[in-house]
């Protein structure tokens, strides 16, 4: 067993989390460049936690101009294991309402204009994305969120757009009629592929916010209407958040699903041929394959 910290990424409403004691925020640089923000770090009963507001404090960066890598790297450089989004999507179910959370389980990757790999010339990896989320984290936010009386569902499909603009009336109906996606969003891919390569257990918590643009009786999505709903699901976000720690716990065992071991037989490049340059930038995210 080791301990580890539990990183909470917060998309749009969600810029910090209360009741944190000897919150601190901290300061992180990375190979990958500057993360979003600062990171919100802190103990909620008796776990260490760090925050990251992804969009920074203030909505700073657009979906395609986070800082994916650097992100996911400097939670990694700051020991975390768990990684957990809370983000506001669309929904393609009628049951799926506004106001409710999808607990996430899978991804339909349509971003083009990210970069989406730690890994490249000089050192290729492939680590396997069939099951992107871990269920050991998904069932403490189902729990989480039915604790806190969220109407919660449990699994659904998480369509990854560019942006920033929202989708065409053809594209939605084409996600959901044809593609069979439950929600969509702009950032969690490539967020969670790259949770995989820094070998990360991930978590994705949808609040629905609107019904994108198919429903009959909803007509187009548009900020306003999202922000409305925000708040509400941001103060119910955070409240699932503060619940984690109690059900998480501070000690971690490998990972039953083996998220902790993506890269144990994904790196190809043989060690006579790798960057050492590229090498130095994956000191955190693939230290542990490295070295040996
Ligand atoms: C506020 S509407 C669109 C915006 O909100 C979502 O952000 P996040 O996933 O960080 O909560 C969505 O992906 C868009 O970036
Ligand atoms: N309908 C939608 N499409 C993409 N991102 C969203 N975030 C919240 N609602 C969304």
């Amino acid at each position: 067993m080791t301990s580890t910290k539990i990183a909470v990424i917060g998309g749009s409403g969600i810029y910090e989390i209360d009741g944190l004691e000897d919150a601190n925020w901290t300061t992180v640089e990375t190979p990958w460049g500057t993360p979003s923000d600062a990171i919100l770090t802190g103990t909620l009963d008796g776990v260490e936690m760090a925050f990251l507001p992804r969009h920074g404090r203030g909505h700073v960066h657009s979906p395609t101009t986070v800082p994916y890598r650097a992100n996911i790297d400097a939670l990694k450089r700051l020991c975390c294991r768990d990684v957990i989004s809370v983000s506001a999507c669309g929904s393609f179910r009628e049951e799926m309402a506004p106001g409710d959370f999808v607990i996430v389980d899978q991804f339909i990757d349509r971003t083009f204009a990210r970069e989406k790999s730690f890994f490249g010339t000089g050192c290729v990896a492939h680590v396997s994305v069939a099951h992107p989320t871990c269920p050991r984290l998904g069932d403490a936010c189902e729990t989480a969120a039915r604790d806190a009386g969220i109407n919660v569902h449990r699994g659904g499909t998480y369509l990854a757009m560019e942006g920033p603009q929202f989708s065409t009336l053809a594209e939605s109906r084409m996600y959901r009629e044809s593609w069979g996606a439950d929600v969509i969003g702009m950032t969690n891919m490539p967020e969670a592929k790259l949770a995989r390569e820094a070998e990360l257990c991930y978590a994705s918590v949808a609040m629905i916010t609107d019904y994108d643009s198919w429903h009959p009786d909803h007509g187009e999505v548009d900020v306003s209407q999202i922000i409305a709903t925000l708040m509400g699901n941001a103060d119910k976000g955070r409240d699932l958040v503060a619940r984690l720690p109690k059900l998480l716990g501070a000690e971690r065992a490998p990972c039953p699903h083996g998220c902790d071991r993506a890269l144990e037989y994904a790196i190809l490049t043989q060690p006579e041929a790798r960057d050492p340059a590229l090498m130095a930038k994956l000191d955190a995210v693939a230290g542990r394959m490295l070295s040996a």
